[in-house]
């Protein structure tokens, strides 16, 4: 029986030394529960003049990756150093060496995640990535081990922290958004690479995670409508709240007999919907489950020690593993295979934002060309437009396919320009 676990770290960023923190002082709550000295034994950084906050050792520093990946004595090793290539190497390499991994990259387990975990199973070695969707939330484990007895029909959430606080900042203080942005960069959410977060990137890799894992099959980051905060043009925010909805973006995975649809785009969300109430860095996953019915789990994205609660409970869960010598029995396999929906079966209502020529007969053009492509209009209201001579149009649909909506903005080209287009969710009739 062991009575010590050796931790290898890759990596002593924002993750990393916030599961630093948690490992030294939660130590005897960790001794409780497991029975055992779980210690960090080596930390792999790129820099070994950079000042680190972290009370570690500096003697268990070094950036030979191969001096973690090669030592027998390590039993665990946790990837939080980012990137992908690097990282996945990483994560192979450990698991050949039999080693259990703990990863918070998204990136790598949307790109090769099937692979990887087929790896683990062959391997008979764990692999844990709790912290890789919304941070501090448990939502994996939700999806394997609480949600496991139900059929999970839809997911809709938010899924990524640096936007929802941009979104926040922008809406409740009047913040730009450059501003917003950096400060969400300077409190450790936003990715090295920014453009990431707020083109929606970092979320459809999450939703690939979570939709592959809720419907056990094998999701592919292409399959994911990917819409970013640049589609986001002045005055929407303002608009959506003068219609009773909060812009946010939104990760939606939903599944019925015609298959599965995965997009991440800004949404105007009815604001009686528990998702338009969560804000900055919060992120919530509202789950549909057959049995179940609805339900939500909320709490911190990203940051520091939530982030890392998520990496150092995936420790604790490969520990006991390890005490009972059981890792790598969990069924990683997709069950169903991978049918997508396509756009003509994906039904929503919509906001269509239009600037016309204000002169008479514009509407019935406009109305006609909904009305060809057998698009039901809810509502019409005009608004002043900056420019002399012209009107702002705003349309609210009746639910369409995803495809009309397509089809229409296409042939409004020549009468009117589209400023901007938004999904609606969350209203009990949508
Ligand atoms: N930040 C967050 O809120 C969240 C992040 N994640 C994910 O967690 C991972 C880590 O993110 P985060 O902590 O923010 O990243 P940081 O950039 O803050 O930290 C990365 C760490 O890894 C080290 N590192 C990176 N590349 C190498 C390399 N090639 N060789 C050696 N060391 C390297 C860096 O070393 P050095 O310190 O010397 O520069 C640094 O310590 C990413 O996959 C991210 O997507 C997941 C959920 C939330
Ligand atoms: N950049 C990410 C960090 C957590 O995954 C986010 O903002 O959600
Ligand atoms: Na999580």
């Amino acid at each position: 029986m062991k009575n010590e676990i050796s931790i290898g770290l890759l990596g002593l960023g924002t993750v990393g030394s916030g599961v630093a923190t948690i490992l030294q002082q939660h130590q005897q709550d960790l001794r409780h529960k497991l029975g055992v000295q779980v210690t960090i034994k080596k930390v792999l950084i790129k820099d070994i003049n950079k000042e680190r906050l972290s009370s570690l050792d500096p003697s268990v520093f070094c950036t030979d990756i191969h001096e973690l990946l090669n030592d027998p004595s390590l039993d665990i090793i946790v990837e939080v150093m980012g990137g992908i290539d690097g990282a996945k190497n990483a994560i192979e390499e450990a698991l050949k060496a039999g080693k259990q991994v703990v990863t918070a990259n998204k990136d790598v387990m949307a790109e090769y995640g099937h692979e990887l975990l087929k790896l683990a199973d062959e391997q008979k070695c764990d692999l844990f990535y709790e912290a890789s969707v919304a941070g501090g939330i448990p939502i994996i484990r939700t999806l394997e081990d609480g949600l496991a007895s139900d059929r999970i029909s839809s997911l809709m959430g938010i899924v990524n922290g640096t936007t929802n606080f941009i979104l926040t900042k922008m809406k409740k203080e009047n913040m730009s958004y450059a501003d917003a942005l950096a400060e969400a960069t300077a409190l450790g959410y936003a990715e090295s690479d920014p453009s990431a977060d707020v083109d929606g990137l970092d979320a459809a890799r999450k939703m690939v995670i979570l939709s592959s894992l809720a419907f056990s099959t094998e999701v592919h980051l292409d399959d994911v409508l990917v819409r970013g905060m640049k589609e986001i043009r002045d005055g929407d925010l303002d608009m959506a709240a003068d219609f009773g909805y909060t812009m946010k973006m939104i990760g939606s995975s939903k599944k019925d007999e015609d298959g599965i649809e995965v997009a991440v785009e800004p949404v105007f969300m009815a604001n009686s919907h528990p998702l338009a109430s969560v804000n900055n860095e919060y992120n919530a996953v509202y789950i549909h489950g057959d049995a179940v019915g609805e339900t939500m789990l909320y709490g911190p994205g990203a940051g520091s020690l939530p982030t890392a609660t998520s990496v150092v409970s995936d420790i604790i869960a490969a520990c006991r593993n390890l005490l009972l010598e059981v890792n790598g029995k969990r069924v990683h396999s997709a069950q169903h295979e991978r049918v997508m929906k396509p756009e003509s079966k994906q039904f929503a209502k919509y906001f269509h934002r239009v600037l016309v020529t204000d002169e008479v007969g514009v509407l019935s053009k406009m109305t006609s060309i909904y009305g060809k492509h057998g698009a039901s209009i809810q509502s019409v209201m005009q608004h002043p437009a900056q420019e002399e001579g012209k009107a702002e149009l705003v349309l609210l649909t009746h639910r369409i396919s995803r495809q009309q909506h397509l089809n229409v903005l296409g042939d409004l080209e020549g009468t009117a320009s589209v400023i901007s287009h938004y999904r609606i969710e969350g209203e009990e009739s949508a």
